[in-house]
């Protein structure tokens, strides 16, 4: 009897912005604890997996040069910790990965966990994995501190390492501008920024999570605005001063308020609607004070199969 090959699936992954990020101290097992906000948003990767006989990870797209293609990368890792967990051999997994970048490489808006989380939805479907959410949000806490979130997207409080999640009500779409940087930011090198301007000094650190869930759930961008905050954007900004300039160029071009999205260098601004962010765009982008700018919504969904099966024909022997 000949085998049907299951047909490559395709999974939409969001990006994040933090909305509150508030760091604890250095930990003992070198993390640090979080009480966080996320928001999943609208600059999204697909990732696309398939049963392959030259199996290994490829990736497309805006920042591809900088993205390791092989064991090293975190779609890969993901495909291996999978493999593992259902019984599979992790060395040989048969399958093939391919990644279309639309998310910044290095930007603090977890491009990696991305590719990560939609590995594991995309192989669980690809290899018809009996495997419910929760069993592979605890795969993806294994992979990085981002990956639960991006799995789940919507907007959520995430706790612990930023791994433990309850979702939030948000009753409103949000718009955004993206300004990107020319280079990324090591995450674990802005964290050691931050604990070494603690170790000299005292920082100010960002209030209560509290007031930010009422913005939310008020749905009013204007009260929002008022309360982004970042513990990690002093470090962000101490290792990439500029970023000052675009803090200060995106609220000049008329954006509510700006923040570095996680552990930056990226910048998120918040715009009253979705004309204003169009426009705030279209100032940043000629300010001269990043490498480019994207418009974004959130909330949006986690990441989620998009394979066209309609569009697809049917392999014969196989009945629908
Ligand atoms: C900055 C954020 O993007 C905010 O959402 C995340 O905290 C980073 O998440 P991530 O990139 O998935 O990070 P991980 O791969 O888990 O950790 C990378 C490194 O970042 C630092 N790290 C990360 C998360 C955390 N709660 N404390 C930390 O100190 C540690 O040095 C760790 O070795
Ligand atoms: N699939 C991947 N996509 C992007 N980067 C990857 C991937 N796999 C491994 N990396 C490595 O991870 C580093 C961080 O990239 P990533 O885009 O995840 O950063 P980030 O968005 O700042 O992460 P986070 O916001 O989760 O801290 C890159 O420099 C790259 O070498």
């Amino acid at each position: 009897m000949l085998a049907v090959v299951p047909p490559p699936v395709t999974v939409r992954v969001p990006a994040k912005v933090n909305l509150h990020l508030a760091c604890g101290d250095l930990r003992e097992d070198g993390y640090h604890d979080l009480t966080t906000l996320f928001q999943a948003l609208s600059l999204t990767d697909e990732v696309t997996v398939a049963v392959a006989e030259e199996p290994g990870v490829e990736v497309h797209g805006e920042g591809a040069a900088q993205v390791p293609a092989g064991p090293e990368n975190l779609a890969w890792k993901a495909v291996r910790a999978l493999a593992a967990h259902v019984g599979r051999d992790p060395d040989a997994p048969g399958v093939r990965v391919t990644i279309n970048k639309g998310i910044p490489v290095a930007g603090g808006m977890a491009g990696g966990s991305a590719d990560a989380a939609a590995t594991l939805v995309g192989l669980a479907a690809l290899w018809r994995l009996e495997i419910g959410r929760d069993e592979l949000s605890t795969i993806a806490a294994e992979l990085g501190s981002d990956v639960p979130f991006v799995l789940q997207g919507g907007t959520a409080l995430g706790t612990g390492r930023g791994e433990q999640l309850v979702p939030v009500l948000a009753r409103h779409t949000y718009h955004w501008v993206i300004a990107l940087d020319r280079e990324g930011l090591s995450t674990p090198t802005v964290f050691r920024e931050l604990d070494r301007l603690r170790a000299e000094g005292n920082p100010p650190r960002i209030g209560a999570v509290e007031p930010v869930l009422e913005a939310l759930a008020s749905g009013d961008p204007r009260q929002l605005a008022l309360l982004l905050g970042n513990d990690l954007q002093a470090a962000a900004v101490s290792l990439r001063p500029g970023l000052r300039r675009t803090l200060r160029a995106g609220v000049n071009a008329g954006a509510l308020a700006g923040i570095v999205s996680g552990s930056g260098p990226t910048c998120a601004f918040l715009c009253t609607d979705a004309d204003s962010a169009v426009r705030v765009a279209a100032e940043l982008s000629g300010a001269g004070v990043c490498r480019t700018v994207r418009v974004a919504q959130g909330p949006v969904a986690g990441a989620r199969v998009v394979t066209d099966d309609s569009a697809r024909p049917i392999p014969p022997g196989v009945h629908a």
